[in-house]
């Protein structure tokens, strides 16, 4: 593997590479070195015993991250031996032959250990002046077994330093307002957080104006704790200036991460920072980025919103995620954090009515309604057990225990497992199972309770039970478009509930419209029969005729629209009920992908034989996919972009224009030779149009129909 001390060391390297230029660091060069300086904390007075110490220094905390995002910390108990000894150790991994290094090297994001250069070599446009050693250090221990001695010294620094940040996340959490557990209990943050050892090495370079250490960026944890050798070269944005931080000898530079951000529903901003490198000394710099669990998702503190004044302003995402997404583009800025930004012109506050009681008595009262469902929940069950009818008792108690009112996370795969058994036997029985399903849907006005069985008819459509899909695709006998009857569902007990049921109504939809497309193509998208190579399913299009091509693809594109016509709420995905709901949904998009690639492909080849009214077909049902591109982006906002399928679109959209134009003018050429005599009409008039219309028909009246 390339790296920037290799190449430096090769001896060889007289001028930079032109792949190192950094363009905007020229352009964008305000330093200002005399401007204030980031804001000190002495760490003893957070834990000296005094409470007014520790409450000046909370509020000397708050401050800090509220004004600048930044501070230094001094006195913070992690002994300077242990410092040195980790700086050593650092230096001495990236003096390792690279046949030792190699074995760390082209690793992928969630692996161990992995050793590089730059950001992503797989994404990075310019490269950075930087090699970096990264080592996912808890919940799970990992280290290289060499340099000798290097294990040890990370394990007791990472530890000494975890203890460290737990410690300022309390007095952060305090400085928000909030009890100081709060992040360690919603996170389990004792024993579950996620570290990362994140060690930089800035080899000295013979231009140092033309490149860039680290692009500005900010940090995907809740917090980073920094440490560097004796060379300066981190530069913090603040005020519109970029600020060097020469921190005092022994101190740590501590720093919010985006994930702060979006718990502190943006009153603490995570800030743009770089390293930028010079022509004389290595520099290293040894950050460990604090966060909660991978699959926590995080979204804004409850205790931090209201409905009125302060809507949630960031969507939930799950850690693990969050981190793939930064992986996967540029470091660029803050443009992660834009992806789970929420408009707040969306929300619901703007259309919700101001609840008419408190807050605080709003949250009493739906403590009592929880309580109400359990007891409800337990009534039933014995209920079922009594119930003479042995079969159906069976089916309604595995239904029961799959959408209890108790919780807001998802049934269990066994529960789930549980129903479908039930019902999987015989058709009597997946009648019952179906009607109990439908029963308890309709009888519910709890969003939870409906949520939860929505899901459990989603993993009916996408597990292989023949048998209870085909009950489900034939409720009620009379079908049509809204069979699962929820249009009109509206529980409005609180705003959440409120919110909720627009989720309920959008998951009914696609259900429906998942239902439709079987009908429409013969098979479910997730049966076996879809699952089918490309091969054997190109050769089944390929039989199909061109009309029906055109009416799978309206209604796959349809259920695309019915998907993006997903609910303003996209900070609820922070519900893991909701999110495992979109992560179902979005499985079904990725399918449903799949099957529009291969009819629009096949289409493509018969362009020139496809009529007018067939060509015009397509390219509205193409313009409508597009249509909802955004929005689905949004919604899946972490997941694969599927590129290539866009750019398939856009191509075949462009042959469509083509062939159309081509068709206008063979046509105005069959007229002109027709009313040759009286030569009234000219060639030009006739142009189809990439928005899908004709441009001059007023000017000619045009059949279709007579050319085909
Ligand atoms: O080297 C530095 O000072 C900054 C490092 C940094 O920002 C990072 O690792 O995220
Ligand atoms: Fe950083």
């Amino acid at each position: 593997m390339f790296c920037v001390k290799g190449l430096i060391e090769s001896g060889r390297l007289t001028s930079v590479p032109s792949r190192y230029f950094f363009e905007k660091y020229l352009k964008d060069d305000c330093i200002n070195s005399e401007a204030e300086t980031i804001p000190i904390i002495d760490f003893s007075m957070l834990t000296s015993g005094s409470p007014e110490q520790r409450y000046k220094t909370i509020q000397a905390i708050g401050n800090a991250c509220l004004k600048w995002g930044f501070f230094e910390v001094i006195n913070h108990g992690v002994p300077n031996t242990l410092r040195d000894e980790m700086m050593r150790a650092s230096e001495s991994f990236f003096d390792l032959s690279d046949e030792q290094k190699r074995e760390y090297a082209g690793k992928k994001l969630f692996d161990p250990i992995r050793w590089g250069t730059s950001f992503n070599v797989n994404v990075d446009k310019t490269l950075f002046w930087r090699d970096y050693l990264k080592i996912h250090v808890h919940p799970q221990f990992n280290a290289p077994q060499n340099p000798l001695g290097f294990s040890e010294t990370i394990q007791e620094y990472c530890k000494r330093v975890r203890e460290l940040a737990n410690e300022l996340l309390k007095g952060i959490m305090e400085s928000l307002g909030l009890e100081e557990s709060y992040i360690q209990k919603a996170m389990d943050l004792e024993t579950d957080s996620h570290q990362l050892l994140v060690v930089n090495l800035y080899p000295p370079c013979p231009q140092p104006e033309v490149v860039m250490g680290l692009p500005p960026h900010s940090d995907h944890g809740l917090l980073t704790i920094l440490m560097q050798n004796d060379h300066v070269g981190l530069h913090v944005r603040h005020d519109g200036k970029w600020i060097p931080v020469n921190p005092p000898p022994g101190s740590f530079v501590v720093n919010i991460g985006d994930h702060m951000e979006i718990l502190s529903n943006g009153k603490y901003k995570s800030v743009l920072h770089r390293a930028v490198v010079n022509g004389k000394a290595t520099r290293i710099s040894v950050a460990t980025a604090h966060g909660p669990p991978l699959d926590t998702v995080v979204g804004p503190a409850q205790d931090l919103l209201d409905n009125e004044n302060r809507p949630p302003l960031y969507r939930g995402i799950k850690y693990r995620e969050y981190l793939q997404l930064q992986q996967s583009n540029q470091l660029n800025g803050k443009s992660c954090l834009d992806h789970v930004k929420v408009n707040i012109n969306d929300t619901y506050h703007k259309i919700l009515p101001s609840p008419p009681i408190s807050v605080e008595l709003m949250g009493r009262l739906k403590q009592l309604r929880i309580f109400n469902g359990v007891l409800k929940d337990k009534a039933s069950l014995i209920k079922t057990t009594l119930s003479t009818k042995r079969q159906t008792s069976f089916i309604r108690r595995a239904i029961l225990r799959a959408t209890t009112h108790s919780s807001s996370s998802p049934p269990s795969s066994n529960r789930i497992d549980a129903v479908i058994a039930s019902g999987n036997g015989s058709r009597p029985r997946a009648c019952a199972c179906i009607h109990a399903i439908m029963d308890r849907l309709h009888g519910t006005r709890d969003t939870f309770v409906a949520l939860k069985c929505l899901y459990t008819i989603h993993n009916i459509i996408t597990k292989d039970s023949f048998i209870l899909k085909d009950q489900l695709s034939i409720f009620p006998t009379f079908g049509g478009r809204n069979f699962l009857n929820l249009s009109e569902f509206h529980d409005d007990s609180d705003p959440e509930s409120w919110e909720l049921s627009a989720w309920i109504r959008w998951y009914a939809t696609v259900l429906e419209q998942n239902l439709t497309v079987s009908r429409v193509l013969g098979y479910h998208l997730s049966s076996s029969d879809s699952k089918k190579n490309d091969k054997d399913k190109e050769e089944k299009i390929f039989a199909l005729l061109s009309s029906d091509l055109l009416i799978e693809i309206d209604a796959l594109v349809g259920f695309v629209q019915e998907i993006s016509n997903v609910p303003n709420s996209l900070h609820l995905q922070r519900n893991n009920l909701v999110y495992e709901i979109v992560r179902l949904v979005s499985e079904d998009y990725r399918l449903i992908q799949r099957e529009i690639s291969l009819r629009v492909v096949e289409l493509d080849e018969r362009m020139t034989s496809l009529s007018v009214d067939q060509l015009t077909l397509l390219m509205s049902a193409l313009k409508k996919f597009e249509d909802c591109k955004e929005r689905l982006s949004l919604l899946f906002v972490n997941r694969k972009k599927n590129d290539g399928l866009w750019h398939l679109i856009g191509e075949t959209k462009m042959k469509i224009e083509t062939t159309m134009n081509k068709k206008a003018e063979e046509m105005a050429l069959v007229r002109i030779i027709k009313r040759d005599e009286t030569r009234e009409w000219g060639r030009q008039p006739f142009r189809f149009t990439s928005d899908g219309s004709w441009l001059g028909l007023d000017r000619v009246s045009l059949t279709v129909s007579t050319v085909r």
